[in-house]
């Protein structure tokens, strides 16, 4: 564990330019499709954190042939044509919730025998409803302990194809991982969604890197999809800033009065998390776009109601700044961020707490009243996303002091020093 970080109390609005680095979902995303190709792929703007480590990590025990650059964020990698080299391997990772949905599929389209593993937390986060699917199209794949939580195990002899029904209300990252490893099935996929999807955005981004390496599925309004038999194409693929890790510096923006422009993001990323930009102009804040850029002006903030199912990584973000604005905030229909790296809704509830702040928990969310906050160690539960949206309460409330900022090595291991940049500038 790292040493609690005291926040340095702005007293100026806070301006400036930032570029995130890449994105953790299509970083992930990218580097199983360009395993499933048929030869050599470049991706560019890649993120160097623990989620994609363990990824590519996972990828090189898997017998894939991959080169990572990390000062030009650039990896190389050679795909085998919707197999797996290795004929068994033992993969570890860590709790990264994307690596193990994502690889559980891409083991399945091998042969061999492969054990997925991660944190005391990711044996708790649950992947029974991805390891039936894979097991309705051929696999054999088990939960190694009957948790319906890793460890994994997966008897791999390809997937034979077939239909599926894939449960949607628990994590969107199911049907994404059974989305990429269905064109490398034997015989057609149908796909039947159970349930409502929660994360939409995940599934269109799915999709849209499929497409990017040759890939269409046909859908229908993300209840059915038809993957026929087919190879992924080897791809140059430049991956866009992380939107999720954007929200911080919006918010930072927002609380302090200032404008902030984030580069390489636009409101046409792939990325539904850019979309928490509208919650900041309904709060009150005003959006500027650029042709390859997003800016935001902060101003006084009004409380909202808003449903974040489809945004829900940035509902801390919006949660850490809600008690600076008039009138209360309402997050709804995001009971999904209890499977996340924490349960979520029960750790902002209590930590906003910790602070003095008067909030009601939902089973779908929580509600945050306004008022005055006061000086606190927040606890961060190994979420690289408590410590990062409370980091922006501190700016506007002094004494807060984030406990173990490490953890935000899973997605944005320089988060601190670049907020630094951006507090510290004369
Ligand atoms: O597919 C993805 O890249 C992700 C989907 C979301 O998870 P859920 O679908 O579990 O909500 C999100 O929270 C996670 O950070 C990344
Ligand atoms: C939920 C997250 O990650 P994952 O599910 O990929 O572990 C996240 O990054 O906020």
């Amino acid at each position: 564990m790292s040493d609690p970080l005291p926040i340095s109390h702005v007293t100026q609005p806070l301006s400036g330019t930032v570029r995130p680095p890449g994105s953790k979902s299509l970083t992930n995303r990218a580097l199983i499709v360009a395993a499933l190709a048929d030869g050599d792929s470049e991706l560019t703007g890649v993120l160097d954190s623990q989620d994609t480590q363990v990824m590519l990590e996972s990828l090189t025990r898997l017998g894939f042939k991959v080169q990572h650059d990390q000062s030009l964020a650039r990896v190389s990698l050679r795909g085998c044509g919707g197999t797996v080299p290795a004929g068994g391997a033992e993969l570890w990772l860590e709790n990264s919730g994307t690596s193990i949905r994502f690889l559980t599929a891409l083991c399945a389209a091998g042969q061999g025998d492969f054990r997925l593993d991660g944190s005391t937390r990711m044996r708790e986060r649950p992947i029974g409803d991805l390891i039936a699917a894979l097991n309705q199209l051929g696999g054999q794949v088990t939960s190694v302990a009957g948790t319906d939580c890793p460890p994994v195990r997966v008897v791999a002899d390809g997937l034979r194809g077939g239909t599926v029904d894939v449960p949607g209300s628990i994590s969107s990252q199911f049907l994404s991982a059974v989305l990429m490893a269905a064109p490398t099935a034997a015989n057609r996929v149908d796909i039947q969604v159970a349930g409502t999807l929660v994360s939409v955005p995940y599934v269109e981004m799915t999709l849209a890197v499929m497409r990017q390496f040759g890939v269409e599925v046909e859908y229908d309004s993300y209840t059915r999809f038809t993957i026929e038999p087919q190879c992924y194409a080897p791809t140059r693929y430049a991956i866009e800033p992380d939107a999720s890790a954007a929200s911080y510096f919006f918010a930072a923006a927002a609380v302090t009065g200032g404008e902030i422009t984030v580069q390489g993001l636009t409101r046409d990323a792939l990325q539904g998390d850019v979309r928490f930009v509208d919650a900041l102009a309904e709060m009150g804040c005003t959006v500027i776009d650029g042709s390859d850029s997003i800016s935001v002006r902060g101003g006084a903030l009004r409380g909202i109601d808003i449903d974040m199912n489809a945004i829900s990584d940035t509902a801390q973000t919006l949660a850490a700044i809600a008690p600076f604005a008039e009138g209360p905030t309402r997050i709804r229909n995001v009971a999904h961020m209890r499977h996340k790296e924490t349960d979520r809704i029960s750790a902002l509830v209590i930590e906003l707490r910790r602070l003095g702040v008067r909030v009601d928990e939902f089973d779908d969310g929580l509600m945050i009243h306004p008022g005055p906050l006061h000086p606190a160690t927040i606890e961060t539960y190994d979420d690289h996303r408590m410590a990062m949206s409370f980091a922006i309460t501190g700016l506007k409330s002094p004494g807060i002091q984030i406990a173990d900022p490490g953890c935000t090595a899973k997605t944005y291991p320089r988060f601190f020093e670049d907020l630094a940049q951006l507090t510290d500038a004369p």
